[in-house]
């Protein structure tokens, strides 16, 4: 099942997304022995990810109401709107974080409405994660060489895959090259035996980012990664980003920063009152009195 050949040379998956791309580390996931099926008929090319009435309630509050919209492949998509709008809501409801009181999640023609978080990340959509407390007494290499495992659950294939036990040393190897070659992208080699605890806000948002590419992801959830991150950090993440997009790799991203969202992004969500007021080009948002109105009767 293995084939190493696949690697960075075209090879699709989950209804054909992002082959072809020199992305750094990256592998196709069936190369990796993940059966992840064909992605089946109804694979939307043009749109990976498409929530449909989505609603959540916590207690009275009614979080996410009815909120349905697509996300175009390839593109960097803002996810913006007034504070207590759903955003982290929906994004938690799209990774399995949390379960939809109703509506349904779409990703790559397949439903994943309530799927748990690992099994989400599995078929190529995943969000960056804050480092947790014990991997920051890791240094950087380390956090990125357990990234693959730790995002993807990979141990419990593994553990099933036949031949396992002969491959783990090659394995081991394949993994240590695609960590380093994802350093070199990120320009952080010298920082790669440096302690995640002890990272700037504008490294550790460096190591975020490229521990989530290290699990093979076709597109990124990315919630306020440029927040506490200082100006010439912001630009290169951003360029890291921007450069990863042309890639191939799609983009949903929530940030409270109007200008980022507005001078990076093709598309814009806005979030309203957890459903969708509109969505649009940049230029299309700004001149919409509807987004206005809600941002100024909101507390921005
Ligand atoms: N676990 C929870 N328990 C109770 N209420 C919640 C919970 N999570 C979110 N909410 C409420 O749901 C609404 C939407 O919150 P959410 O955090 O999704 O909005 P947001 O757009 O991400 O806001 P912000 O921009 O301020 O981060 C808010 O009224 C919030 O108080």
């Amino acid at each position: 099942m293995s084939d190493p050949d696949a690697t960075n040379v075209g090879s699709d998956h989950a209804g054909g997304s992002n082959g072809g791309r020199d992305v750094p580390g990256r592998t196709d996931a069936a190369s990796n022995g993940l059966d992840l099926g064909s992605g089946g008929p109804n694979v939307d090319e043009e749109y990976p990810l498409q929530v449909e009435g989505l609603c959540k309630t916590f207690g009275g509050i009614t979080a996410v109401d009815d909120a349905s919209f697509r996300v175009e492949r390839g593109t960097l998509t803002g996810l913006i709107g007034p504070n207590g709008a759903g955003k982290s809501t929906t994004f938690n409801l799209i990774t399995g974080m949390l379960r939809p009181d109703a509506g349904t999640v779409t990703f790559d023609g397949e439903d994943i409405t309530g799927q748990k978080p690992h099994a989400i990340a599995n078929r190529g959509l995943v969000r960056t994660f804050q480092i947790a407390r014990e991997l920051q007494e890791m240094t950087v290499l380390e956090n990125l060489m357990l990234a693959p495992k730790d995002q993807r659950g990979e141990a419990l294939w593994r553990s099933v895959t036949p031949g396992f036990r002969g491959d783990v040393v090659e394995q081991e190897e394949e993994l240590l090259e695609r960590v380093w070659d994802v350093i070199e992208f990120f320009d952080i080699d010298h920082i790669a035996d440096e302690y995640a605890g002890n990272l700037s806000g504008g490294q550790r948002k460096l190591l975020e980012l490229a521990r989530a590419l290290l699990t093979d992801p076709d597109m990124l959830l990315l919630d306020e990664p440029f927040a506490g991150v200082n100006p010439s950090l912001e630009k290169r993440l951003l360029e890291h980003v921007h450069e990863l997009r042309e890639q191939g790799y799609t983009f949903l991203l929530v940030e409270h920063d109007m200008d980022l969202i507005m001078e990076n992004c093709e598309r814009v969500i806005v979030l309203h009152q957890g459903q969708v007021l509109t969505e649009g080009s940049p230029d299309e948002i700004q001149a919409n009195e509807e987004v206005i109105e809600a941002y100024l009767g909101g507390n921005v």
